[in-house]
């Protein structure tokens, strides 16, 4: 398969190293100083980008017509806006954020612990991520999609990462140096704690599931999820 990458840092490289293992090509390697995306000769394109980045890049990827794998974190207030874009274009898009298979098994049993959970008092919820000093934004990604299956299945209605009022869960966002990706759901009650933790200790397990993704996805039309990819829940 032929992948363009948007995005050629440190999530760009780890993916253009899988995806020559798995005897993949890169027809692209965008970057900052890039300034005419070339698509021909490209069956897929992977956004690992910027949050200021990533619209652009897939609405490039989308007018070419070329199925397009997003990662790029801090954007998903406009996720609506790009599947409608990406359905009027007929065209393939998937978005993650978090394309680790351990990350996405952790996403099972977060949605079936936060469900057991809504059925018993006593108990405050909390979320911490820890990542390395150079992300650009906080929350992590996959510590919102976390927070929003919690509220998804319980009486909570919001996220912050400020204090929390009763109906909010509190997000605890650490920036360590090196760190790849830790998140942790912490229940805690007068008599008791529950916890739930995600180590990833490098980037491999997000860069194998966006090629895998890539792979998947490379003669479909729609808009999917790595749920579909991985075909887990
Ligand atoms: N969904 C997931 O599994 C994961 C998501 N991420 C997310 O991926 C994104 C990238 O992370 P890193 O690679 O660590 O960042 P990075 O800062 O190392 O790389 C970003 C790259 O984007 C490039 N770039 C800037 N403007 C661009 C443009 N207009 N078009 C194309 N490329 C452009 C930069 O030159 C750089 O090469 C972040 O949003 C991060 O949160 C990171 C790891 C896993
Ligand atoms: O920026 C990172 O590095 C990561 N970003 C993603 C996120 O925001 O959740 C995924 C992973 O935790 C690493």
């Amino acid at each position: 398969m032929r992948i363009a990458l948007l995005g050629y840092g440190r999530m760009g490289k780890s993916i253009e190293s899988i995806a020559l293992e798995r005897h993949h090509t890169i027809t692209l390697k965008a970057t900052s100083n890039t300034t005419v995306f070339d698509f021909s000769n490209t069956d897929v394109a992977i956004d690992f980008s910027l949050p200021s980045t990533a619209i652009s890049n897939i609405k490039k990827a989308l007018d070419a017509g070329i199925p397009i794998i997003s990662g790029t974190t801090g954007w998903l207030e406009d996720y609506d806006t790009i599947v409608d874009y990406c359905s009027s274009k007929n065209g393939t898009f998937l978005y993650a954020s978090n394309f680790s298979l351990g990350v996405n098994i952790f996403f099972e049993i977060n949605n079936k612990l936060s469900q057991l959970m809504a059925k018993v008092d006593g108990y405050t919820t909390q979320i911490e991520e820890i990542h390395h000093t150079k992300k650009l934004d906080a929350p992590s990604g996959t510590a919102i999609t976390l927070a929003e299956q919690i509220i998804g299945n319980s009486d909570y209605k919001n996220w912050t990462l400020g204090e929390a009022q009763k109906d909010e869960i509190h997000i605890e966002a650490k920036r360590i140096p090196e760190v790849p990706g830790t998140h942790e759901i912490t229940y805690n009650s007068k008599i008791d704690s529950i916890n739930i933790k995600h180590t990833a200790h490098n980037r491999q397990g997000f860069a194998l599931g966006a090629v895998i993704a890539a792979e998947w996805i490379a003669n479909k039309k729609g808009v999917f999820t790595m749920r579909d990819v991985l075909n887990i829940g």
